[in-house]
């Protein structure tokens, strides 16, 4: 699949260097703690912003024989080399206001001198240290063309920060962990090159110039610490060491590393023989082994400790990605001009190369001439007779990758002779321009006069794998071949089948419509189900897995299935007597779920779509407000529900029910319909933070989508999509 230059950066500057990412941020992680197991030590004297530097001068020399020098750390923890009285050399940690011992220095343990070993230079030495350095400087790159990719993403930089869609947890994460790592990513590796750049000499040097007039210096007037200045008026926190003059002569004097500069001071007078600002280098190695090392700060290093753990998930998650995109390869066996059947595929991510493939794949099967390429690759198709364009949307309604330069190419290619087209769109009701581009290019074929459109453009939410298999079996049917899709491929997985016993079902003939309702009972208590969730059949065993929405009713799976003349399922299922016992398996359906937090729930069902709904109405316990619009085609139709939903609306449990029945009178009603009229209704319910939920037939769905959003537009001035972003409106239909 064609990827975007920013794309392909990204991806070939993680491949190439992976491995060393990951070993510098576990090893990142564990170093993170240094400086916060170092805080967390009590050497940090209360009020010790107020002490002055002359305070404790004036200690040290009370207290001991001799000092040689003191230190304040980024911790604010103050040390002392001195000669005790016993006359050893001892070095400690300080109270600064009265010159104590504290305690011991603390020392480095094994675990944090391996990790920074390693960290620095894996063992390697020189040559580790190189390719650290390297590596850092491939983690910048990483971060910007990560960055240029979310900016394309959102598409403005104004919209860096904006609303990310979750449909995918690799995808969702990867961005929104990413736009909050970035900042301290960008200063970790950048302040990581540096310090490789300083430690291979290989920064312009600038060194400290003191200038000491001796000629000049005097005892005198002797002052007392207290009444020196550059003692008196600095404060400690303002220090950095403190070098001791050597011995009583004159020529020796207090060397101050202050925050900003260095002085040198006269140890009788006080006097300021000499100073000096540190060159911008010293500063800002110091500044960036600190922002580096997350030292003197607990808040910095636990942030440092996040992105080094975010680091490892953009590892991972990268790599999922990639591989769900490598895994949508296209492969063909004939030449593009031999081919009666032509697909043609717009995909960013792959899924819609996914299921493309599946297509061509099944053609091949059945002996067709089938060939599959990219929305850019489009070109003459000699021997086509069927074109297939599946798609999916990016942006505001534009082209995904691989589809940029169709329009272009498609105005530059004249077909020879009659073809048919369909077009399928792949997309999100997250976004306010819903398959716009499948839109764009059905409207582009039109435009050939030699193409006839052999079906409306279908669009897919959410990667529906139910509606791509209608929309296939319609597809098929036009063009006179008998499609089955291997379904297990995408929704099966290896979870394992449960048995369950039929303890319900009605018969099929008592209902106009050929349906009924079915009840099992799982095997062994088993509990851990709600209404939305799925149930995954398979009639025979080597047949597709079929997928039914169920409602919990009684702690039971509850199913209404509308048997179809050749359904090999659903005449399973009709074939099964209260007492059998079936092996399939529950799959979750948290998109479907109803949470307890949801106050108001509009249910919106037509036909046995209202199953999910029935268990909703059966275990409201926690008084939510129910309503349920349904779509029959009968009165008659409506029969089999009839007990569960008297008991709801008995108990309170379902406040409001409306049917909308297509059958029974001149005027078809449908539950659209419905919703029209009680419009301000149905506003209320998503002004006041309700919930819709959808479940029944796409063309249902398509219709009531329809309505909702001019409701949304008349009535709240928002775009649906504001709503099914908030996750306020839940969809299952097939
Ligand atoms: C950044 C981004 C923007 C999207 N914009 C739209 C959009 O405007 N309209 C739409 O219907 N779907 C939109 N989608 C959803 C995708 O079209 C949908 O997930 C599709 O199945 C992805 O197919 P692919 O994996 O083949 O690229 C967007 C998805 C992403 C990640």
């Amino acid at each position: 699949m064609t990827i975007s230059i920013w794309r392909y950066s990204h991806l070939a500057l993680a491949v190439s260097s992976f491995v060393f990412i990951i070993l510098a941020a576990f090893t990142g992680i564990i170093l993170a703690f240094e400086p916060i197991s170092n805080q967390i030590q009590l050497y940090k004297v209360s009020g010790f912003d107020e002490v002055t530097l002359a305070e404790t001068v004036q200690h040290l020399k009370t207290n001991y024989l001799e000092v040689i020098d003191m230190n304040v750390d980024v911790n604010d923890f103050v040390s002392a080399s001195v000669i005790t009285e016993e006359g050893d050399a001892e070095t400690f940690y300080i109270n600064p206001k009265t010159g104590e011992k504290l305690g011991e220095l603390i020392e480095k343990a094994p675990l944090f001198n391996w990790a920074t070993s390693f960290h620095r230079s894996l063992f390697l030495k020189s040559t580790g240290r190189i390719f650290v350095g390297i590596t850092s400087f491939l983690l910048f790159l990483i971060a910007v063309s990560g960055t240029v990719l979310i900016v394309k993403r959102q598409r403005s930089f104004k919209r860096f920060f904006g609303k990310i869609v979750n449909e995918n947890f690799s995808q969702y994460y990867h961005v929104v962990l990413g736009r909050l790592s970035l900042i301290p990513i960008i200063i970790v590796t950048l302040t990581g090159v540096y310090l490789s750049l300083y430690r291979f000499d290989l920064l312009p040097k600038e060194t400290l110039i003191q200038n000491v007039n001796y000629d000049e210096i005097s005892e005198t007037p002797k002052r007392e610490l207290k009444d020196q200045a550059i003692f008196s008026d600095t404060k400690l926190s303002e220090v950095r060491s403190v070098e001791f003059p050597f011995s009583d002569d004159v020529e020796d004097y207090y060397t101050l590393q202050l925050q900003d500069r260095e002085v040198l001071v006269n140890q009788y007078t006080g006097e300021v023989l000499s100073e000096a600002k540190y060159p911008l280098i010293a500063v800002a190695s110091r500044l960036s082994i600190n922002l580096h090392t997350g030292q003197g700060s607990i808040l910095w290093a636990l942030i440092l400790a996040i992105a080094c753990v975010n680091i490892l998930f953009f590892v991972y998650s990268g790599f999922v990605m990639t591989l769900k995109r490598r895994k949508a390869k296209l492969k063909n066996t004939f030449k593009k001009d031999a081919c009666k059947y032509v697909i043609l595929v717009g995909s960013e991510n792959g899924s819609s190369l996914q299921y493309a493939n599946m297509l061509h794949k099944q053609l091949l099967k059945l002996g067709e001439m089938s060939f599959i390429a990219e929305l850019n690759a489009y070109s003459t198709y000699r021997s086509c007779e069927h074109l297939v364009v599946i798609t999916a949307t990016y942006g505001q309604g534009d082209a995904p990758e691989n589809a940029s330069n169709f329009e272009n190419i498609f105005k530059t290619i004249k077909t020879e002779k009659a073809y048919s087209f369909s077009v399928v769109g792949f997309g999100s009701l997250a976004y306010p321009d819903f398959c716009k581009y499948a839109f764009t290019v059905d409207a582009l074929l039109q435009t050939d006069p030699n193409a006839v459109q052999l079906l409306k453009p279908f669009t897919i939410h959410n990667k529906s794998f139910e509606a791509y298999t209608k929309w296939i079996n319609s597809w098929s049917k036009k063009v006179g071949l008998q499609i089955q899709l291997p379904g297990d491929a995408l929704v099966e997985s290896n979870k394992r089948k449960r048995t369950f016993n039929v303890v319900q079902k009605t018969i099929t003939s008592d209902n106009p419509d050929d349906t009924f309702t079915i009840t099992f009972k799982p095997k062994l208590g088993f509990s851990r189900f709600k209404s939305g969730d799925l149930l995954a059949i398979k009639p025979q065993a080597n047949s597709a897995e079929r997928l039914y929405s169920i409602g919990k009713v009684n702690a039971s799976v509850f199913l209404s299935v509308k048997r179809q003349e050749l359904g090999l399922c659903s005449n399973f299922l009709n074939d099964l007597k209260v007492g059998d016992s079936l092996k399939a398996r529950l799959i979750k359906n948290k998109e479907f779920r109803l949470s307890k937090r949801t106050k108001h729930v509009l249910m919106i069902a037509n036909g046995t779509g209202i199953a999910p709904f029935l268990g909703m109405i059966d275990q409201n316990t926690s008084a939510q407000k129910m309503q349920l619009y349904w779509g029959g085609r009968r009165k008659a139709s409506f029969k089999m529900y009839k007990d569960i939903i008297q008991d709801g609306l008995q108990h309170n449990k379902l406040q409001k029910l409306e049917i909308a029945y297509s059958q029974e009178d001149e005027h078809k009603v449908y539950v659209q319909h419905l919703l029209e009229r009680d419009a301000e209704h149905v506003a209320q319910v998503l002004k006041q933070k309700g919930v819709i939920m959808i479940c029944g037939s796409i063309a249902m769905q398509k219709d009531v989508l329809l309505v909702l959003e001019a409701i949304c537009e008349r009535h709240l001035e928002q775009p649906l999509s504001v709503y099914k972003n908030k996750g306020q409106l839940k969809l299952d239909c097939y």
